[in-house]
Order: structure tokens, then sequence, then C-alpha cells
């Protein structure tokens, strides 16, 4: 969700103990998440619709053989409504929306009266948030959990399945027995799908380094927490499958309340919004309303689906955490990560990985591609990786500027280096198109070596995405290649005589394509 999606910016590194010498970590890796003229076309909605039912993971996977037990599949209309109706006897207001099947994002808030553009809405009050101040309904399993610090993240997926293993006991249930029951997310995914479908993207590392984090948490859980405390943290509930639902909920609903101190929240309703890369409206508290509102930023109509953005989120990045990949080319802050090594070969590789490590890079490191440019940060590493040994007492500067720590100087310049530099991502860029290439080729005769029709209808749906993804990377880096080629051209020829590529900002990013 908009906020919940800042919560991923950066690398948290979270650790908690009552024992100094027993830490649980956290590192929820992160990143960089829209949707335009919202369409059938979306992958989603293509035919191929799939309840993601078995993931059948080999060693090392996050086994997906079973699922939890609780939540609903997110087509059935039922579970919403009773959720509507308990949130209204719990203390929501009346509103203007109510959830409905949608076409892009299933489930969603569809207008029952005309809205004005820049009308506050939703107003859902504190007391149906879930926080890390939440009681529970079980105190003492709360108790415990206070008492190891654990950090927000692990604290409420904990929170999340004790209240789900409660069922109908749970002050939760309605709004349990309405979430899905397998989010969208590549968290589902296992790992010979990641590698198979996702092979030509970076968001492939992005998704085990994550399945890696919820996997190492919940260990730490069991072994310093749950395995001390069997009564209270019983296997058949806590366990791998339920952590993979709770950090799926998360991942594709927590919301960061900036006007609450960033307090993070499962703000039940207001997580029945879907994304929209049309709209920038985001959730947030209202202190004056004391509820959790947005502002639209459009006028609805009765029936039209209503929208927030989760943020300025590249495709990857949605598929990632939420499991859709918006329509080709139609969100403007898309992205593709390109990853630009050190030459093996290169005669100073020892000084330059040494230049690049002390401002925390290595000698691989990955930088985002947008249609309009890409950061000063990877052009800065293209002028170390080209540099010759005559250059030696620049490396530090080099890396530095390569470094998005560097707040000093960021827009160095190597004329003298452009045409390499230029060259240097141009090949790697090239690299890059060659192998989304051979899978979108593979992928039209892909053999999906299944004959169970939900397992089918799973791996149709999974390799759409990809399809999906990678056409929408390729694209971006299709558009650096000319570019790149027409700049290596004008400078061979001579007929760029300055080479002003440095000009105009777009949000962080150096525009270079104009
Ligand atoms: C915060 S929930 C929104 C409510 C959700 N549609 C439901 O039925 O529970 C986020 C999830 O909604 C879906 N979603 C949101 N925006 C979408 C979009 N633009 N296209 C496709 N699916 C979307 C994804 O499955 C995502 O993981």
């Amino acid at each position: 969700m908009a906020e919940a999606s800042r919560i991923l910016q950066t690398t948290l590194v979270h650790t908690f103990s009552q024992n100094p010498k027993s830490q649980i970590t956290l590192r929820a890796h992160s990143n960089r998440r829209s949707f335009p003229p919202i369409s059938k076309s979306s992958s989603l909605f293509r035919p191929i619709r799939c309840s993601v039912t078995t993931a059948s993971g080999g060693g090392g996977e996050i086994a997906t053989q079973i699922g939890v037990p609780w939540g609903c599949e997110t087509d059935s209309a039922e579970n919403a409504s009773a959720l509507q109706k308990w949130l209204s006897e719990s203390g929501l207001p009346p509103q203007k929306m109510a959830i409905q099947r949608v076409e892009v994002g299933e489930r969603g808030l569809v207008a029952l009266k005309n809205i004005r553009k820049g009308e506050n809405l939703l107003f859902v009050p504190p007391s149906l948030f879930i926080t890390a101040d939440s009681e529970w309904s079980n105190r003492e399993a709360g108790e415990v959990m206070k008492r190891y610090n654990v950090p927000d993240w692990p604290f409420l997926a904990t929170y999340l399945i004790s209240e789900a293993g409660l069922k109908s006991s749970s002050r939760w249930s309605n709004y349990i027995s309405a979430l899905p029951r397998q989010p969208y997310s590549l968290l589902y995914w296992t790992r010979s799908e990641l590698d198979r479908y996702l092979e030509a993207s970076e968001i492939r590392q992005r998704a085990i380094d994550r399945i890696n984090d919820v996997t190492g948490t919940y260990n730490d859980l069991r072994e310093k927490i749950f395995s001390k405390y069997p009564a209270l943290f019983p296997e058949e509930v806590f366990n791998m499958e339920s952590f993979k639902w709770a950090f799926g909920i998360l991942f594709s609903r927590l919301v960061r309340l900036p006007s609450m101190n960033g307090r993070v929240a499962l703000v039940p309703w207001a997580d029945m919004l879907n994304h929209s890369c049309e709209v920038e409206t985001f959730l947030d508290y209202d202190k004056s309303s004391q509820g959790v509102v947005f502002t639209t930023d459009r006028a609805y109509q009765p029936g039209e689906q209503v929208f927030i953005s989760y943020g300025k989120k590249s495709n990857g990045e949605l598929l990632l955490s939420y499991g859709f990949v918006p329509r080709e080319g139609t969100n403007p802050r898309d992205s593709v990560e390109i990853s630009l090594s050190l030459l093996k070969y290169d005669d100073c590789y020892k000084e330059k990985s040494e230049a690049l490590k002390k401002h925390g890079l290595s000698a691989s490191q990955c930088y985002p591609l947008q249609i309009t440019g890409w950061p000063v940060e990877l052009m800065a590493y293209a002028y170390l990786a080209v540099s010759p040994p005559s250059m030696v007492n620049q490396f530090d500067e080099m890396a530095a500027a390569a470094s998005n720590k560097n707040t000093s100087k960021r827009d160095v310049r190597y004329p003298e280096l452009e045409e390499d530099a230029l060259q240097f991502i141009l090949d790697t860029c090239e690299v890059s198109i060659s192998k989304y290439s051979k899978f979108l080729q593979a992928s039209g005769s892909m053999d999906l070596d299944v004959t169970n029709p939900k397992l089918l209808n799973r791996k149709l749906f999974l390799k759409q995405l990809a399809v999906d993804l990678s056409t929408s990377e390729r694209r971006i880096l299709f558009r650096a290649q000319y570019i790149l080629r027409r700049r290596l051209r004008d400078i061979r020829s001579g007929t760029l005589k300055a080479l002003n590529i440095f000009d105009g900002l777009f949000g962080g990013v150096k525009k270079l394509f104009n």
C-alpha cells in the first residue's frame, strides 16, 4: 500500500532480544512499487486465473503443500460482506463505498455515490487498526513477545497468526476470514519457479533474499521464543507456512501512517483499496477526524472502483510485494535494475574493489534504469569500471559518487572516459536484453510439465506475470540501448561537441533521455 511500501524502501535490520546474546533479525529487503488507464488486459484479469493453490516446493524452498486454514479465496463475496457488517457494528462510520468484485484487483472498494475530487474518505477509527499495541486475545503469548522486544514486523506477523489460530474467539475473526488465504506475492513462488520464470530479471534475487529473510526470521523466533513456550506457540499454528502467509499479508497490506509518527498498522477496510498509477493519494491518519483517511485526487461516479497509490514502485516491485504487474507501458515509475560489474581482467580490479568497498559497494552493483534516464551513481560506477591505472587517484572519488550515500559530490564528470563508460553501460544493457529475449522467445513454447489442472493453471498464471514483467523491463532496456547507441555514434562522429547528458532531474534520477 502506498505507505506500507515506504516501509520497504530501506533495508531494515531489526534486532531484538531479551538477552543481548540472543538476537532475532528481520531484514525486510527492499527497494523500490501503480497502474494507469486501468484496463481489463492487466495480467490479473487475463483469462488465466489462479487461486495459486499449490507450489510443490523442493529442498530449501518454503513448502506450500497445505496452506493456512484461515482466510478465504478472494473471489468469495460472503466473507467480504460479513467483514463489512462487522466493521459497521464496530464503529466504522457509514461509507460512500462498498466492497465489491472488481475488474482490477479481484475485490475492491466501489463508489456508491458521486465522489468529488478533494473529498476525504474512509475515517477508519484507531480502535479498528491492528498495531503492535493491539491487545492479544492470548495475553500470555503477547507478554512473552513483548519481553523479547520483537520488532514490529515479526511481532505483527506473530500477532496475526495468534489471532487467526483462535478462529471465532478472536475479535479479528471477521477481518481474518476475509483476508486472502494465499496473498499474491513472490513469497509464494518456489525457488525453481523463480529460477525458471524470472531468470532474466534482478527481481528474482530480491525475491530469494526476501524469502530467506522470512525463513530466517521464523527460524529465529522458533529457536529463541516458540520452542521455549510450546504451549503458547504450538507448532501446528506457529509454523513456516503460517509465517509465510502472515508476511505475505503484511507485505501487501501493512500501512505506514506518516501522521502517527510512521507507525505501521493493518487497517481493515482501507486495505480493500487497490492500486492505480493514475492516482497519487495515499492513506494517512487524520488528527482532526481521528481516523485513517485519504483525499481523492479525482472524481468517481457510482459503480466506479476507487483507487489509491501504493507508492512510486516499479513493475518488479509491485510483483514482488503485491503479486501483479501493470500493463506494459502504463507505469510511469517503472524501472529495471541492471547489474554492473568490474571487469575481471582489469589490472586495477583490487584497487577498484577496495575503493567500492570503502563506500559500502561491491564489485557488482545493481542500479535502476528508468525510461527517462538513470542515476548519476550508475554513471560514476561506469567511470570507475573503465578508468585506466593512471587515474588511480580518482578511484576513491568515483566510488564515492557511485554510492548513493555520498552527498557531497554526486555529479562527477570525466569527459575523457565518457565514450568508454557509455560503451560499458551499453554492453551491460545488451547482455541483459539478450537474456530477456531468450526467456520471452522460449516462454511461447515453454513446457509446463504438469497435468494436474490446478497446477497447470498456476504455472500459466506465473508464466504470464513473468512474461509481462520481462516485456516491460526489456522495453526500458531497449530505450536505453537506443539512446546509448545514438550518443556513441555522435561522439564517434565528432558531431557532439559537449556531451550535455546530465541535464534535468527526474526525482533523484538524472534525466538522460529526452
Ligand atoms: C491491499 S490489498 C487490496 C485488496 C485486495 N484486492 C483484496 O481483494 O483483498 C492488495 C492486493 O490487491 C491486489 N491488487 C491491488 N491493486 C491491484 C492492481 N492494480 N492490479 C491487480 N491487482 C491489484 C493484489 O493482489 C494485491 O496484493
